[in-house]
């Protein structure tokens, strides 16, 4: 069996706002090297936050989280955040530079790597997600879902342990969503995947946890979590009209 410390462990977490809005209340989460993970629940449920712990951009409350091993605190800060990958929502948020290859270049030139290695980086980070040939193009020139896979390869380039994306499949049409899930299925990363899309989850990802009120609801395989209705329902998840998850 091995022994190697799992990519994410998060134990006892709790955490307030500065406002006193108490947004997790002690929560635990293991996922193993190389899983896919959906984190589901409602609006409100405290799924941004828990993410936002992941990588240290929040801190100060109660409990601990460690990724591959190290604790995510501030003298590890630098490490952890090329360990977690966070691929947020809008990918212009992600996407400052004139050319998309400055762009997945960026992370691997903070981290001081020689310019050979930056290169063969970026090539393979925008192999990876299917946009090799657009190192030169400015990211405004491409559509939505072109603009979101060279997000993802932004965080890939920096050889992450673990990739977190905030709801992957919003604003994508049909086809950018099952090119996006190409990707991802494709990866070899531990992913954890924020998303309201219930199809999405169970079409990638084995197994999803959920969270509701700040505390973990339900952890186990999609397939069985979507099966059950009374679940849904107590949580505010609702699959598309139809959508039967058994026989997916
Ligand atoms: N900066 C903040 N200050 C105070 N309260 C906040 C802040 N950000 C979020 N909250 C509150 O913390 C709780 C959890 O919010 P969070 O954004 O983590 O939920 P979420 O599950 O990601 O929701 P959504 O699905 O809408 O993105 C909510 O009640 C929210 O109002």
């Amino acid at each position: 069996m091995s022994t190697a410390p799992p990519s994410l462990l998060v134990e006892d977490l709790a955490f307030a706002y500065p406002d006193g809005h108490q947004a997790l209340f002690g929560v635990d989460l293991r996922v193993g090297r190389g899983e896919r993970v959906a984190l589901l629940g409602p609006n409100g449920a405290g799924k941004t936050t828990l993410v936002l712990h992941l990588n240290g951009i929040l801190s100060g409350g109660r409990g601990r989280v460690s990724v591959a091993g190290l604790p995510v605190e501030r003298r590890n800060l630098p490490e952890v955040r090329r360990r977690v990958g966070i691929v947020f929502q809008d990918p212009d948020d992600q996407l400052f530079m004139p050319t998309v290859g400055e762009d997945v270049a960026f992370g691997p030139r903070n981290l001081g790597l020689p310019e050979p290695e930056v290169a063969a980086r970026v090539a393979a980070a925008l192999d990876q997600v299917g946009m090799a040939g657009a190192a030169d193009r400015p990211p405004h020139h491409l559509s939505f879902g072109q603009r979101r896979r060279v997000a993802v390869a932004t965080v890939l380039s920096m050889h992450p342990e673990v990739l977190v994306l905030d709801e992957p499949s919003s604003n994508l049409d049909p086809a950018g969503r099952r090119e996006l899930a190409e990707v991802l299925e494709a990866l070899p990363v531990t992913v954890l995947m924020v998303t309201h899309d219930l199809p999405y989850a169970l079409q990638l990802c084995p197994r999803s946890v959920v969270l509701d009120g700040g505390v973990v609801v339900a952890d186990g395989p999609t397939r069985e979590l979507l099966a059950d209705a009374d679940l849904l329902a107590r949580h505010r998840l609702e699959l598309p009209y139809g959508f039967d998850p058994t026989r997916v």
